[in-house]
């Protein structure tokens, strides 16, 4: 019998995470996308929208490892990113100001309680007039890259919208294989206050809240003359994320992603399920 694994179950507005303290490595690295997959299937394992390993680091607080329910890795995660910060406040490993490394750099977070100000990578806007034959459709929105890709949709109404099908079919759009993209639909409801729905690559459907894609979706906003920062976002958990940026003439800076981060259990793993 594997020895038992202690993890945390975490959630940032809804976008829950299974997280380890993984600095002896308890999780082997080159196991990791099948122990996320195992992990993270509801019903037969914990249940979660990612796997986040905490490992240790040379040049931050920690090094962090992200994996998407369906195992793949991702180079950045927004509430994930503000669990694992909370998660190595809780336990230790780091203090209140604190950074980790991940494939998109260097990530810098203040704890304050349970809420975590996450700074993220300056964004790349890669289209903002990008139209898209999805169907018996065309669907017109912006594409970004907020740490992970995302094609943002200003829509009228965004609890209409079937956000399972257009964000699948979206997601998979040859536009933007092989890596494919996450899939926001927002409605914007004051200059400061937006509604975002969003389909996530990973996780291939619809979650309760998009941290990235949060960020993404507030800045489409603002580059269509609709909204200035700071922007309230609500997610589809009926949770409120805050998204602050500056717009300047050679783009976006300073991006910071805020709210809650929630443990919701620390929990022990029977190790032979990582076999
Ligand atoms: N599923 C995303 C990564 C997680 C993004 C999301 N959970 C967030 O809070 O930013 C992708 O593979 O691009």
């Amino acid at each position: 019998m594997n020895k038992p694994i202690s993890f945390k179950k975490m959630h940032g507005s809804g976008n829950d995470f299974i997280l380890v303290d993984n600095r002896s490595m308890v999780v082997p690295l080159e196991k990791a996308n099948e122990v996320a997959k195992i992990l993270c299937r509801r019903k037969f394992g914990v249940g979660a929208d990612g796997l986040i390993l905490i490992c240790e680091s040379e040049q931050a607080d920690f090094k962090w490892y992200f994996y998407n329910a369906d195992g793949s890795e991702a180079e950045m995660c927004g509430n994930g990113g503000r669990c694992a910060a909370r998660f190595a406040f809780e336990t230790g490993i780091a203090g209140s100001e604190l950074s980790f490394e991940t494939l998109a750099g260097i990530i810098h977070a203040s704890i304050n309680g349970k809420r975590v100000k996450l700074e993220l990578p300056t964004p790349e806007i890669l289209e903002r007039e990008l139209t898209l034959d999805v169907r018996d459709q065309v669907i017109t929105g912006s594409f970004l890259n907020t740490g992970v890709p995302h094609f943002v949709q200003i829509v009228e109404d965004v609890q209409a919208v079937p956000v399972y099908e257009i964000g699948r079919l979206i997601r998979h759009h040859k536009k933007f294989q092989p890596q494919g993209t996450n899939c926001n639909f927002v409605e914007i409801r004051k200059e400061n206050y937006i509604v975002v729905r969003t389909y996530e690559r990973g996780v291939e459907d619809e979650t309760h809240a998009c941290g990235t894609g949060a960020v993404a979706s507030a800045i489409s906003c603002a580059l269509s003359m609709k909204c200035v920062p700071p922007i309230t976002v609500e997610t589809w958990g009926g949770e409120k994320l805050k998204v602050f940026f500056e717009l300047t003439q050679e783009g976006v800076k300073d991006v910071f992603l805020e709210g809650e981060a929630i443990i919701v259990y620390s929990g022990e793993l029977n190790g032979d399920m990582i076999v």
